[in-house]
């Protein structure tokens, strides 16, 4: 048997949150088309019994604009440096930018094998892959390449067994059942921020963190009543919504999910408050999870 670790990494966007979900057959991380939606390493656990793959979604990096940003990219830096093999997810559709060949330059350097993935090629046409391909393998002698839809293809077998063979021989590093390692009161915060991601705009959904503040199963169910956070008090007006409409839909939207989750009925009781400027205190996105644990720099 062989196991071992496989961070996803990329651009923000580039499908890594969809691919991890695709590889373990089980929603593990939320996906959104808003950029920067993964904000902490998730990880996504892979069994089978010739092999058992540690997969970690990473935030996508980018140009930080603020600390939770700084602190998001220096997360993927982190676990880029910790893993036997990376998968470079690259957004096949879009054009090569600079911010690319900084991803590239960092990937290059973590010393371990290294998958392009170039992901959504349901958007391009053969001769599209193949050129981009070209272009990627100019740029760096991938151990392989991997062109798929993260979203469409059926099969990811193929990947699955070529990243098996990378890894060292080794028995299981989590139980067989375990699909991830995330605290289920996280996985209950990050399917509202999803649903909040899903029905807001423009900064809204950047200025939103979610927290769970207390969960009960009873008889019937589970209650659950969670916070979400706003910067100013004209987000907390949108997130509300006229009449209360905008928290009904994001939080019948968030049930649906959670049910599927839990496998339970769920009573959701959301709240709004404003946190001014939480991306900017590290005590605060310490506290709502992004962004790993906190490092004096
Ligand atoms: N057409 C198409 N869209 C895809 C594919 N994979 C992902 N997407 C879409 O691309 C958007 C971003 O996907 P995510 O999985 O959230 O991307 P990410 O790389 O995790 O993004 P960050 O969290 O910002 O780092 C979503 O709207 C996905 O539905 C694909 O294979 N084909």
């Amino acid at each position: 048997m062989r196991s071992g670790f496989v961070a996803l990494a990329g651009r923000p966007n580039a499908g890594k949150s969809t691919l991890i979900n695709a590889l373990v057959k089980e929603k593990v991380a939320i996906v959104s088309p808003k950029a920067q939606t993964t904000r902490s390493e998730i990880r996504g656990i892979y069994t089978d019994s010739d092999c058992q793959i540690v997969f970690t979604d990473t935030p996508g990096i980018h140009k930080a604009k603020d600390r939770l940003g700084a602190r998001m990219n220096r997360e993927s830096a982190d676990v880029i440096q910790g893993v036997d093999l990376i998968y470079l997810v690259v957004d096949g559709s879009a054009p090569f930018s600079s911010g690319d060949a900084y991803v590239l330059n960092m990937v290059k350097q973590a010393g371990v094998p290294v998958f392009l993935i170039l992901n959504k090629v349901d958007m391009m046409s053969k001769e599209q892959i193949l050129q981009i391909l070209g272009q990627w393998q100019q740029r760096y002698d991938f151990a392989q390449y991997f062109p798929l839809s993260a979203k469409f293809s059926s099969s990811f077998e193929d990947l699955i067994k070529t990243t098996a063979s990378y890894l060292p021989e080794g028995g299981l590093l989590y139980d067989a059942k375990e699909v991830t390692d995330e605290p289920e009161n996280f996985r209950i915060a990050e399917i509202i921020r999803e649903k909040v991601l899903e029905c807001t705009e423009k900064e809204v959904p950047h200025a939103s963190a979610v927290i769970v503040e207390s969960k009960k199963f009873t008889k019937k169910g589970c209650e659950i009543q969670a916070m979400i956070l706003v910067e100013r008090e004209g987000q907390k007006g949108i997130m509300i919504g006229k009449g209360g409409s905008m928290l009904k839909k994001i939080g019948s939207m968030a049930r649906v999910d959670l049910e599927k989750l839990l496998g339970v009925h769920v009573y959701l009781t959301l709240f709004v408050r404003v946190e001014s400027e939480w991306r900017s205190k590290d005590a605060r996105i310490s506290e709502y999870g992004y962004g790993g644990a906190f490092r004096d720099e």
